[in-house]
């Protein structure tokens, strides 16, 4: 094998459903100075709302042509049918790529997606710069993402049946066991107090020691993130995950369902309502487009628990069909067509 020493950095963006993985790389897309850069996007859901968001942002370093979206499915599970192909188109734009940005569905696992830089085609082409976990900083605070250690360990001690198998934890320490460098997102909404609790929660869930960086609204020193020049497809196997004794892994523990509705009257009154479905319900993350009645603007709409931002983000174009189509995640089992109704009412 030839290893090309121009290899394309690539920089892995991890983290879980909602962490700020998109916000972040709006950011870097425009903060990378002087560099030529690729994103590659993939989400859960089976609507592409992340690449639509950064085509949103398209500067001239990051043409609409250099991003690509791949929807449905998580890039862990596709890597050679989705990955593979991307990469080739990546590195057949003209001018040529200098860095590519990965941005993974917020379940998929890192590991197996950095092992495919391994693979001889990838392997003398590009590599990875380093992979970026992404920790959603109120998520942490309010312990919906990792638990306490040491009180698990205590109920342990008490009661030795503990079963503790949760998929939202395994996803969690799955992403933070292969990271280089966590960024711990929605410091604006943290006191001291949460920030202190969010980053010891972080802290006592990895592995290894690994610098974590503290982030508002994305806002961060592209430096910190990018040219670290890590060659991560190296060191992949020495980082052990939950999924690690898997062949085949999948992401049975998680569905998503796509919910198409009628027009909205009321901005405020939908938001109202996901946050309590979410709250009742047990959502994880719904997200999407809206029709508001008389608005010549689309509403998008982000929820991630029960905690809802939302914004108008262009015109309707012309012609185009005024649309309400929601995404919703969960974990297997979430009550499908009480969500729908709570939503529609
Ligand atoms: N206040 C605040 N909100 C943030 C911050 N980062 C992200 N958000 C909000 O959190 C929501 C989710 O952010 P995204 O960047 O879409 O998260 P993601 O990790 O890409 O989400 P998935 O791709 O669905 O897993 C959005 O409503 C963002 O505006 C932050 O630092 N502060």
């Amino acid at each position: 094998m030839t290893i090309d020493v121009d290899r394309v950095p690539c920089t892995v963006v991890t983290g879980f459903l909602g962490a700020g993985k998109t916000t972040l790389i709006r950011h870097l897309m425009e903060k990378l100075p002087g560099k030529r850069v690729a994103i590659i996007v993939n989400e859960f859901g089976d609507v592409g709302i992340d690449g639509e968001v950064l085509k949103g942002c398209a500067i001239e370093s990051c043409p609409d042509e250099n991003i690509i979206e791949l929807a449905n499915g998580c890039i862990c599970c596709t890597v050679a049918d989705d990955f593979v192909p991307a990469i080739n188109q990546i590195l057949s734009l003209r001018p040529r790529v200098d860095h590519i940005l990965i941005e993974t569905s917020g379940l998929a696992l890192p590991k197996p997606l950095v092992q495919a830089f391994n693979w001889p085609a990838v392997k003398a082409r590009v590599t990875v710069d380093a992979v970026v976990a992404v920790v959603d900083g109120v998520a942490l605070a309010e312990g919906r993402v990792a638990s306490d250690h040491d009180a698990l360990e205590a109920q342990r001690q008490a009661d030795g049946s503990i079963d503790h198998d949760d998929p939202v934890e395994e996803v969690f320490d799955d992403q933070i066991a292969c990271a280089d460098l966590i960024v711990l997102t929605k410091t604006d909404l943290l006191d001291l107090g949460a920030l202190t609790r969010a980053k010891s929660r972080v802290a006592a869930h990895l592995p290894r020691a690994v610098k974590i960086v503290a982030s508002a609204h994305g806002s961060i020193d592209p430096g910190v993130l990018v040219g670290l020049e890590l060659a991560v497809e190296d060191d992949i196997e020495s980082r052990r995950t939950h999924h690690d004794d898997e062949l085949d892994h999948d992401h049975d523990d998680f569905e998503s369902f796509v919910l198409d509705l009628p027009a909205v009257a009321d901005a405020e009154d939908l938001a109202k309502r996901i946050a309590e479905t979410a709250e009742a319900k047990g959502v994880l993350r719904v997200k999407g487009f809206v029709n508001v009645a008389n608005k010549p603007m689309r509403l998008q709409v982000q929820a991630v628990g029960s905690r809802v931002n939302h914004y108008f983000d262009r015109v309707w174009a012309p012609g185009e069909t005024r649309q309400t189509r929601l995404v919703v995640i969960g974990e297997r089992g979430i009550d499908r067509s009480a969500i729908e109704r709570m939503l529609a009412a």
